[in-house]
């Protein structure tokens, strides 16, 4: 007898983004399909997602004021940035904004790609993702693979795209 080993890389996401726009729900759709009742984060929650044999460990990071100055710590060795935006808030995309090219210019994430959800597609007079790709000035970002998608984390819509974008970066260099 003996015993196999299966060995696989984990790559390392972390979800970040404000407070409210659903990161704790997308991140327990990913595992469970199902809606989770959340409250806001204080720190994080992990949980690893696989994806067609392609293992993930999600990092969900609490995105409210107080706790974005520690987001940095959960930055090394990671492969993919999933910033979760609420297509309502129209008000704080600009802090998001802000955020996001903080992110972008931090040494240690200087080769993670980023994922744009542009989620709460569901609420009436929300902002598209071509919107928010142009407030965000996304074409502009050459040394980071980046992709937008809408979605709604009630219905899941649009979640298992952006995950497909994620597995299709994998390997490309
Ligand atoms: N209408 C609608 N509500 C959503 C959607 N996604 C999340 N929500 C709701 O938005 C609220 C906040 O969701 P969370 O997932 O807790 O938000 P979060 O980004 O984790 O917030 P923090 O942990 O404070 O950073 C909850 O009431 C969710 O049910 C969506 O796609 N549509
Ligand atoms: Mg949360």
């Amino acid at each position: 007898m003996f015993t196999v080993c299966f060995l696989f890389v984990e790559h390392k996401v972390i979800i970040v983004g404000l407070d409210n726009a659903g990161k704790t729900t997308i991140l327990y759709q990913f595992l469970m399909n199902e809606v989770v009742h959340t409250s806001p984060t204080i720190g994080s929650n992990v949980e690893e997602i696989v994806v067609k044999n392609t293992h993930f460990l999600m990092w969900d990071i609490g995105g409210q004021e107080s706790l974005r100055s520690s987001w940095n710590t959960y930055y090394s060795n990671t492969e993919f940035i999933i910033l979760v935006v609420d297509s309502i808030d129209r008000e704080r995309l600009a802090i998001t904004k802000e955020e996001l090219y903080r992110m972008l210019a931090h040494e240690d994430l200087r080769k993670a790609g980023v994922l744009i959800f542009a989620n709460k597609q569901d609420m009436k007079g929300c902002m598209t993702a071509a919107e928010i790709s142009k407030y965000l000035t996304l074409s502009s970002i050459k040394d980071h693979p980046w992709h937008i998608q809408s979605c709604c984390a009630l219905t899941g819509e649009g979640l298992c795209q952006g995950l497909e974008w994620m597995t299709s970066r994998i390997g490309v260099r």
